[in-house]
């Protein structure tokens, strides 16, 4: 009843205006939900590092009904770019209400030989990137009682061969955004932090990353991307997508859960309520 209920509580007009950065959008999933803002009447941001590809985007946002759509190109293994994003995203929002943190930087499914090179690589633009553009964040959205959506995996959920690098990264979003979630819930910051966790969906990149390697059936990413933008509309902890319906209730880990409630009682909460609200 939960479940369905809070479904039912979505309507697009929650997204009608809501200023909205969507990372890693040129393609898939991130391509999808600035479509989907747009069919809401959004201002949105994209952002990637090929600029044709995002004027197109734009172009989409424009026709589909966005109140705004503007591109901004870079990469987020460039640290000068990744701090000055957000400045510059909402600026041409006038504001930000909801963060979505989607991209990923490629690397092939292979077994671990030691590249660290490539370790650090998928660390620095799937995990840090993310973590610094929620440091750059985070006052806009105290101020408009706003939204991060943080865009995982099952990899990051379950251990998962080939993938190490990629599976860390994801497990370390898990591990930064809960605690952070726990820390705005301890402080009274509200600002919601929804962790998605997602199946095979079929974007070129993935279909093309598993050929030949796994055979596991995939999600529409269109219909992907309306989930994430509905469980971050509500606000939601975790969204479960394109996984199968019975690993839904093992992913919700309700273990955790109560370990998370009980370690807190362990806080002195009062000390740490001032100290947030610090300049
Ligand atoms: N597809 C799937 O099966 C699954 C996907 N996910 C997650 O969904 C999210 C999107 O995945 P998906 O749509 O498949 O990915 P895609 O490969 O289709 O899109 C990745 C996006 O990130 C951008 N990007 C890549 N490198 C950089 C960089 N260095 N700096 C900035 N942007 C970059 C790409 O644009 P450009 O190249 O122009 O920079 C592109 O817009 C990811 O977080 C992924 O982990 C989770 C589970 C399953
Ligand atoms: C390997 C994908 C991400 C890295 C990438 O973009 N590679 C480019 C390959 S290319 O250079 O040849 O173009 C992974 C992106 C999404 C992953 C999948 C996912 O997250 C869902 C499943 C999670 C499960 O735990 C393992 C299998 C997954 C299908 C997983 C596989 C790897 C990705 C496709």
């Amino acid at each position: 009843h939960y479940l369905y209920s809070a479904r039912d509580a979505f309507t697009p007009a929650m997204l009608q205006g809501k200023r909205v950065i969507v990372t890693g959008s040129s393609m898939g999933i991130g391509e999808q939900m600035a479509y989907r803002l747009a069919e809401m009447g959004a201002h949105v941001v994209v952002t990637s590092r090929s600029q044709e590809a995002l004027q197109k985007v734009t172009s989409r946002c424009l026709e589909l009904g966005a109140a705004s759509a503007h591109y901004l190109v870079g990469s987020m293994e460039d640290k000068a770019f990744t701090e000055s994003f957000v400045a510059r995203a909402s600026e041409l929002l006038g504001g930000l209400d909801m963060l979505v943190l989607n991209h990923i930087t490629s690397c092939p499914m292979s077994l671990f030989r030691g590249d660290m090179n490539m370790v650090r690589r998928v660390m620095e633009v799937n995990f840090l990137s993310y973590v610094t553009l929620t440091a750059a964040a985070e006052p806009l959205l105290s101020r408009s009682n706003g939204s991060i959506v943080v865009v995982s995996s099952l990899a990051g959920k379950v251990p998962t061969p080939l993938v190490a690098p990629y599976s860390a990264s994801k497990f370390a979003l898990d591990g930064f955004f809960s605690s952070l979630r726990r820390e705005y819930s301890m402080t009274k910051v509200n600002v919601s932090v929804t962790l998605c966790v997602l199946g095979l969906i079929d974007t070129n990149t993935a279909m093309r990353a598993v050929e030949g390697i796994m055979s596991m059936p995939s999600a529409p990413k269109e219909e992907c991307a309306l989930e994430i933008l509905r469980a971050g509309a509500l606000r939601q902890e975790e969204m479960y997508y394109g996984a199968s319906t019975w690993m839904s209730p093992l992913l919700m880990n309700p273990g955790r859960k109560l370990l998370e409630v009980l370690l807190s009682d362990y806080f002195n909460a009062n000390l740490f309520v001032s100290k947030k609200t610090d300049p």
